[in-house]
Formats: C-alpha cells, structure tokens, sequence
C-alpha cells in the first residue's frame, strides 16, 4: 500500500500496547532487568549482573554477531505503516541509550495486522530471526540505540508491502 494513495477506506488505526514479556514472546525478548531469569552480585558486590536477556542468533549460514550504534531520528505522530521487513538469518536487538519512548510494530504474518508497541524507560527488543516488524520507530528527539544484529553472508533482509496502511494516532497506551 501506497501511503500517498491510501484512502481513509484503506486506513486501520492501531492500537499502542505497553510492551510487557508475556505480550512481546511471540516477536523475541524485552530486554531489561525485570526480564532476567536470573541476576547476581558481581564484582564485589558492587554490582548486579542481569544475566542472559535475549536469544541472540547469529550464526545462521557463516554470519556473525555486529553491535553498532543506530541515531534514529524521531518520526512524527500520526505515523502509517504500510511495509514490513524481516532478517530470516539473525535476530536483531535494540537497546535505547536513553529513557526516551519509541515504537515498536510486528506482527506475525504480513497477512495479519500489526502490533504496535509503546517501549518506556529504557526496555529493549530483540526479535528473533523471522520476527516481521518495522525499522526503527524514535520518537520526541534524535534517539541512539545500541544494536546487536548479524553480518554475513546472504540474503538477511527481505520487506513486504501490506495490503492495508496502519497508522498510528499517539504514542499513548
Ligand atoms: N536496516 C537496518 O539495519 N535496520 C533495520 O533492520 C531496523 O529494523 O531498524
Ligand atoms: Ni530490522
């Protein structure tokens, strides 16, 4: 779908949900510390290890794991989704480097509509290899987020144009 075509016939709104573990398990892993199977002292007990939060694959057909740094910068509301991509080789991981909001949309099948996610202070997402969503949604200010994604060999990016426009009003649950 066209955003410059769509019309209002073609438009569904969607609904903000608070990213919450149980909600996102479908899409991969919330990262933050209230995820954390388990956590320790370390270090003397001068700090806290919040250890193993996401699933973080690779490997598949002679990739490797890359952490880079991503400056998003914020979109503006209302936004309308009409793509989505997936990394069928790795799974992709993003960590806000401040407390900012941002928008997280997946969905299990490009076929399916769309679920939009509100990520507050400071959660993270990583999706599993195959997970559709779409690319990087800042919000407010220009936002930096630390990624942890595959490099390789192969096709690991494929993109799909939805049959319908989402859009999103407000960042608001
Ligand atoms: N293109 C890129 O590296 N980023 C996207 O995959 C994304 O999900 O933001
Ligand atoms: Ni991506």
């Amino acid at each position: 779908m066209n955003p410059a075509t769509a019309t209002a016939a073609d438009l569904v709104t969607l609904r903000v949900e608070p990213l919450t573990r149980a909600a996102f398990a479908p899409f991969g892993d919330v990262i933050e510390a209230a995820a954390a199977a388990s956590h320790y002292a370390i270090n003397a007990g001068t700090t806290t290890r919040f250890h193993d939060l996401a699933a973080i694959d690779t490997s598949r057909e002679g990739g490797r794991p890359v952490l880079s740094l991503f400056r998003a910068q914020p979109r503006e509301l209302p936004f309308t989704v009409t793509m989505l991509e997936r990394h069928p080789l790795g799974s992709q991981a993003f960590v806000p480097l401040s407390q900012r909001p941002y928008l997280v949309v997946v969905a299990e099948d490009p076929a399916a509509v769309p679920r939009a996610f509100l990520a507050r202070d400071g959660q993270g997402v990583n999706y599993r290899p195959g997970t559709w969503h779409y690319p990087l949604l800042a919000l407010e200010q220009t936002s930096d987020f630390l990624v942890i994604d595959r490099a390789g060999p192969g096709n690991n990016c494929d993109e799909v144009e939805l049959s319908a426009a989402y859009r999103i009003v407000a960042a608001a649950i």
